[in-house]
């Protein structure tokens, strides 16, 4: 099977990326697959910079392609809060129950109506001696009033995908992986992927 290498070491995303590239028949491969890759430090002020940053360090410390995923929440009653900074919104130590314990505080009296919400995903793919593409996928939906679910990761026991009464976290990983805004964004890849050089032979 042919490989790409996804410059996440996110468990949550690595785990998505192998179930959607499997249907391309590919093998995502993350960088917990790989040994002594550093930390890539996010930087940037956008999701399209900091995924720019992650697939062109990634790609140009191994000399390979490498897609990268800078994804995130961004609740309207926040003013697009916690966006960018959705990994790291309760601290530097990346809890999701933290980080989901801050938002529901924050959210505490806004109405049902006001819980408005989407996550986004760029996608940058960095191939060397090329200049990076960027593909974008949003998925929209609302905050629910307390969290429910065991599957997926991140926000998703408290994200209520439009046109659905479950949580994310209540959805299987197929019911996920075919509404997700990683999803939506491998969708705008897709046309490219066989065209570009960014898959691995070996
Ligand atoms: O409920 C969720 N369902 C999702 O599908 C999802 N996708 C992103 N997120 C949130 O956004 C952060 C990304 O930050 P991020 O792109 O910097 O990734 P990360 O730091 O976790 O890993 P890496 O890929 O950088 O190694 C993540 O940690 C999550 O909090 C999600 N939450
Ligand atoms: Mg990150």
């Amino acid at each position: 099977m042919k490989k790409i290498i996804i410059a996440t070491k996110n468990k949550g995303k690595a785990k998505e990326f192998k179930e959607l590239f499997a249907a391309y028949e590919l093998d995502a491969i993350s960088l917990n697959e790989l040994d002594g890759i550093p930390d890539v430090e996010e930087t940037g002020s956008t999701f399209k910079e900091n995924a720019a940053l992650k697939a062109e360090q990634i790609a140009s410390m191994l000399s390979l392609p490498v897609i990268a995923d800078d994804s995130g929440l961004m609740i309207d009653a926040l003013d697009g809060k916690p966006g960018v900074y959705s990994a790291r919104y309760a601290g530097e130590d990346k809890s999701d129950q933290a980080n989901i314990d801050k938002v529901l505080t924050e959210l505490h009296n806004v109405p049902e109506t006001k819980r408005t919400a989407h996550f986004i995903c760029v996608l940058a793919v960095a191939v060397p001696g090329s200049a990076t593409t960027y593909y974008i996928g949003y998925c929209h939906g609302r905050i629910a009033h307390s969290p429910i679910g065991k599957n997926g990761f991140g926000y998703d026991p408290i994200f209520i995908p439009k046109g659905f009464q479950q949580t994310m976290a209540q959805l299987s990983p197929e019911e996920k992986n075919a509404i997700s805004h990683r999803r939506n964004a491998l969708k705008e890849l897709e046309a490219s992927l066989n065209k570009q050089d960014i898959l691995l032979d070996r």
